[in-house]
């Protein structure tokens, strides 16, 4: 194994900056470029002890003071032997100490490198991998949480106990066909059919935790839509915060799509804001309205707002027949201009029927809650494991496909062998997800997506 050197903290300017050296020579390459202040040398350091002297160059001049921390294998968190440079935290000066370190006989990381070894030296599992970059990117309580009991290990745990259901039955399905002629019970078509499709149910509970950790990360595909002049414009810019598109009285105004991310409690909106909906001579407007229907279609949260100062008007019930059953709320702007509009109509067709002032801000706090009620009400418990990634994901639901194909064997009367293969496949697919039996180009594909120093 070589040994690796990388800069840990920010490519920024700090006040301290760590360079980090992982590997059999760690200690080495620390003692040729530190030279400690007491005199004692590197090489007979205890691990979690720190010592503070000088980086010095090939000339032997001093580049800077710094402290180094040694860790000693097993205990690092490579599970290698560790040196830990921390200087003083400038760009050029950190990059000086770690050409230092790589003339001194280290290699340049790769990304992800230092996890990927903690990972190959059983530290942590793969999704306790994957979880150190959700922490990292996490903007929010709620995606902080799911990371750090990812990190403790609670999709790990969920995902080992259907695997270990998969061996049980593989095991007594082995015992029936290696043994026919033995006295051994029979696996009993109703009972394996019932234990798989509990398995495949438990499997389809975790692969629907998925959306709810994307939600957090990527934010809600939103749209702003209605007919023109009913305030989304405005509706757009008391989200955001600031003046991010164009108001004024005349119908027609927007008609390009205007994006902003908003931040609202735990949710994150990624907000288009449309050209109003209505049938128009002018051709740049009505290519506005048509891309409106088709970002419509898109989203996963339709935000359709009505004038509280009229009565419904033949646009509105147009948009109303093509919001349907998805997940949307009415928004009756205006409410501090009066109410011809009568609330009624609109809850026949929607959950959520809100009166808002996007002018004067009234109603936006109960906006907010029946978003966070209409995404966030039926969240999964961030402990009992939450799916982070694509990956997962895929993992999950490709053992789903191979137990649906055991359940369909089964019921079909196939041979027992058969379903075997079947839930075999299950079981790679799952000891993949956890990295258990993940191929050297799954790993590969899991930390490249780390960075550097990481
Ligand atoms: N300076 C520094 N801070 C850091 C890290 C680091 O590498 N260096 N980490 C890196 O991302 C995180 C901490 N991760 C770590 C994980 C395990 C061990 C460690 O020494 N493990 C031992 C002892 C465990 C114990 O005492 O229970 C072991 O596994 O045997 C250290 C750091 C965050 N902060
Ligand atoms: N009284 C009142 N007026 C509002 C409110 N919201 C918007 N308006 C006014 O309604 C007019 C239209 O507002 P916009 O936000 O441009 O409406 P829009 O739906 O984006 O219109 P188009 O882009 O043309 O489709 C402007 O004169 C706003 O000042 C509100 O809550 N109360
Ligand atoms: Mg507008």
């Amino acid at each position: 194994m070589s040994t690796i050197a990388a800069i840990s903290t920010p490519n920024a300017v700090g006040g301290i900056a760590v360079i980090r050296v992982s590997g059999p020579d760690a200690l080495t390459v620390a003692a040729r470029v530190f030279t400690p202040a007491n005199g004692k040398p590197v090489s007979g350091m205890a691990g979690y002890t720190c010592a503070y002297g000088t980086v010095l160059d090939q000339d032997g001049n001093p580049v800077d003071d710094v402290v180094l921390t040694v860790f000693r294998a097993p205990h690092s968190y490579t599970g290698e032997d560790t040196a830990e440079l921390s200087c003083h935290g400038g760009l050029f000066l950190s990059r000086q100490v770690l050409r230092l370190c790589f003339a001194a006989g280290a290699e340049p990381a790769q990304p992800g490198e230092f996890t990927k070894r903690a990972f190959l030296a059983g530290k942590l599992s793969l999704t306790q991998a994957e979880s150190v970059m959700d922490l990292i990117s996490a903007q929010g309580d709620a995606q902080l949480r799911c990371a750090r009991s990812l990190r403790e290990g609670a999709v790990f745990r969920r995902i080992h106990s259907c695997t270990d259901q998969l061996v049980v039955l593989l095991s007594d399905l082995a015992a029936w066909v290696d043994y026919p002629e033995e006295d051994i019970p029979s696996v009993e078509p109703d009972a394996l059919d019932a234990s798989l499709t509990a398995l495949h149910a438990d499997l389809s509970a975790i692969a629907s935790t998925y959306d709810y950790g994307r939600i957090l990360r990527e934010g809600i595909n939103t749209v702003i839509v209605g007919r023109p002049n009913v305030g989304k414009s405005t509706l757009m810019n008391r989200l955001s915060g600031f003046e991010r598109s164009i108001v004024t009285d005349i119908a027609g105004t927007t008609r390009d799509v205007v994006e902003e991310s908003v931040r609202l409690g735990d949710l994150t909106l990624r907000l288009s804001d449309t050209a109003g909906l209505r049938d128009t001579p002018d051709r740049i407007e009505q290519l506005g309205v048509e891309i409106a229907y088709r970002r419509l279609e898109e989203a996963e949260l339709i935000l359709a707002v009505f004038d509280s100062t009229a009565p419904l008007l033949p646009q509105d019930r147009e948009l109303i027949s093509r919001i349907g059953k998805r997940r949307a709320v009415a928004i009756c702007n205006k409410s501090d201009a009066g109410s011809s509009l009568t609330p009624d109509e609109l809850s026949a067709h929607f959950a959520y029927v809100i009166p808002i002032s996007a002018k004067t801000g009234e109603g936006m706090e109960q906006l907010s809650s029946a978003l966070h009620a209409l995404f966030l009400s039926d969240a999964p418990d961030p402990q009992a494991g939450v799916l982070s990634n694509e990956r997962q994901k895929l993992c999950v639901e490709r053992a789903m496909e191979h137990i649906s194909a055991a359940i369909a064997a089964v019921r079909s009367g196939e041979p027992l062998d058969c379903v075997t293969v079947l839930l075999d496949d299950a079981a790679n697919t799952l000891l993949e997800l956890t990295g258990e039996r993940a191929t050297e180009a799954v790993v590969e594909q899991v930390f490249a997506r780390f960075c550097v120093g990481k």
